[in-house]
């Protein structure tokens, strides 16, 4: 069969032999079923895409596969030979040619290009055991070459841009295999944290991959890429195979409809509701810098950040919070932020939900119900503890405003699927009722239906007056979410997008602009 794929009249050869066959697997937490009976074909040389709500159970497979979790049932084949999913481990999903690269890229910035892939492999020894550093920057040269990276061995890591340092993951983790046959590579949310033009940069990359004979799982919410490089897709709904899906049923509203197990309407912009005093500046951030400009959010307005990896975003955001230190003058409702620290900000109505939910942001040991009415309390007043009954009650209810996939609001928030952490996350904050809310990647790793709601949740909260600042790195969903966009660079608001101009294009175009000039 021949399938065509997103490099431009590129065709390649995808065999019928399956690289990897699963087979009723199935695994349950206690009485939670997280997967039941799965069985789907991976074809050789094949980009085939891994999609499901949060929740649904892809991490679980994906960790089961790579021997990390045992399943309760379940068979594998790769190759020729058959192996019990039930008593799999690390070591053998590596002798298998399993090869797993996650969203966080795991590369070592301080070090070179060819130190990273040594980590992986071992260094290459001559004489004495020393480290031959020649024979290590020839092996990276080849290595380089084979998935067509272009960059030197003797690059730090820290220089590459996101979509490099994602695929020198991936080449260190392929480096030993033949990139053919049984290699099956298999990618969890490798583009969550990328803009756009990266995310081009690494699925370019990943199809031509494919073409040189690499089988690829690729995991991802994000909808157009599936579109865009996937030669089939398995859309997994409550831990069960909703459908097995070839390229041309690979349309959103297929995806969607598999997905969510019903139609969604396509992301439309909400319009802010008046507030009566819609517009009246609630954030000033002046920016006392030369060549950066001032923000200034009104009530009832959604504005984003762009601006690329690495542009700063996130330590704008902090320091409005006070998390780092300010250099900026923020004033909300008029009044000085003066004091350092969060607590100050909090105080003044300030709410900061962070990109690194899990560690910044969550108490994993603590119940659901214990992580919602922290914010509730203040986080510096854990010890005080409202009525159990009524903490208990109010995270019902915002497990179903927020359709947050629990079996109950006592299980301990680890519990939960990444994506439904972070809505617990967001939700904690949206209860305090907050005059600014500050929002870092709010529907990063949430699935399409969520992020609707998400979306209409945050504008909910712009209408009942707050001011929302988002980062984000995707320029689609700071289009669908919010009335007009600053670019960041350095950490600076060097630009800004009116709601007249806010397009994808637009935003690429002038995030590009100040990275050139720069
Ligand atoms: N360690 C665990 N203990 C108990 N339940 C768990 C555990 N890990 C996962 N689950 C449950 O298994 C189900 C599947 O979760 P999983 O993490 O596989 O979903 P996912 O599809 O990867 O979601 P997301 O897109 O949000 O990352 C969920 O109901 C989750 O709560």
């Amino acid at each position: 069969m021949r399938i065509s794929t997103s490099i431009e009249g590129a065709e390649r050869d995808v065999s019928p032999i399956p690289a990897l066959t699963l087979s009723g697997i199935s695994k349950s937490y206690g009485v939670n079923r997280a997967l039941g009976d799965v069985s789907f074909d991976v074809q050789r040389s094949s980009i085939h895409g891994l999609l499901g709500g949060n929740g649904s159970g892809k991490s679980t497979l994906i960790k089961i596969l790579a021997g990390v979790v045992e399943a309760d049932a379940g068979r594998m084949r790769v190759g020729d030979s058959w192996h019990d999913l039930a008593a799999h481990s690390p070591r053998r999903a590596s002798e298998l040619g399993l090869r797993f690269v996650h969203q966080q890229n795991s590369t070592f910035h301080d070090l070179s290009v060819a130190e990273n892939l040594a980590i992986e492999r071992g260094f290459e020894t001559g004489v004495g055991g020393r480290i031959n550093w020649a024979a290590q920057r020839r092996w990276a040269r080849t290595v380089l070459d084979r998935f067509e990276i272009p960059v030197e061995p003797g690059t730090p890591v820290s220089e590459l841009g996101a979509a490099m340092q994602m695929m020198v993951s991936i080449a260190r983790a392929l480096q030993d295999t033949d990139g053919s046959a049984n290699g099956i590579l298999i990618l969890d949310e490798p583009t969550a944290s990328l803009p756009r033009h990266e995310v081009d940069v690494l699925l370019d990359a990943l199809t031509r991959f494919a073409m040189a004979g690499q089988s690829i799982v690729l995991v991802t919410h994000r909808l157009p890429e599936v579109m865009s490089v996937c030669d089939r897709a398995t859309v997994i709904r409550d831990g069960s195979v909703a459908a097995n899906l070839e390229r041309p049923d690979l349309t959103h509203d297929r995806l969607v409809a598999e997905i969510m197990g019903r139609p969604l309407a396509s992301l439309v912009k909400v319009e802010s509701a008046s507030t009566g005093d819609a517009g009246r500046p609630v954030l000033t951030v002046k920016a006392n810098h030369s060549v950066a400009k001032d923000i200034v959010v009104g009530a009832g307005e959604v504005v984003g950040l762009a601006g690329l990896l690495g542009s700063g975003r996130s330590s704008l955001l902090r320091r409005i919070f006070g998390q780092s230190e300010r250099v900026e003058e923020v004033i909300v409702d008029g009044v000085p932020v003066v004091a350092k620290g969060a607590a100050a900000a909090m105080a003044a109505g300030v709410a900061y939900v962070p990109e690194d939910r899990p560690r910044e942001a969550l108490f994993p040991d603590l119940s659901i119900s214990e992580n919602l009415s922290i914010a509730e309390q203040g986080a510096s007043s854990r010890g005080i503890r409202i009525s159990s009954d009524l903490e208990r009650r109010r995270a019902r209810d915002l497990i179903s405003a927020f359709s947050v996939k629990a079996a109950s609001e006592r299980l301990s928030l680890v519990s939960l699927s990444g994506g439904n952490q972070q809505k617990i996350i967001l939700a904690r904050w949206m209860q305090r009722r907050p005059k600014v809310l500050l929002l870092d990647e709010p529907t990063q790793g949430v699935d399409v239906g969520a992020r609707a709601e998400l979306h209409r949740i945050i504008r909910a909260a712009a209408s009942d007056g707050a001011a929302v600042l988002v980062a984000s790195s995707e320029f689609e969903e700071l289009v669908a979410l919010c009335d007009r966009a600053f670019i960041v660079h350095d950490g600076l608001v060097v630009d800004e997008v009116v709601a007249e101009e806010l397009t994808e294009e637009v935003l690429n175009d002038r995030v590009y602009a100040k990275e050139v000039l720069s």
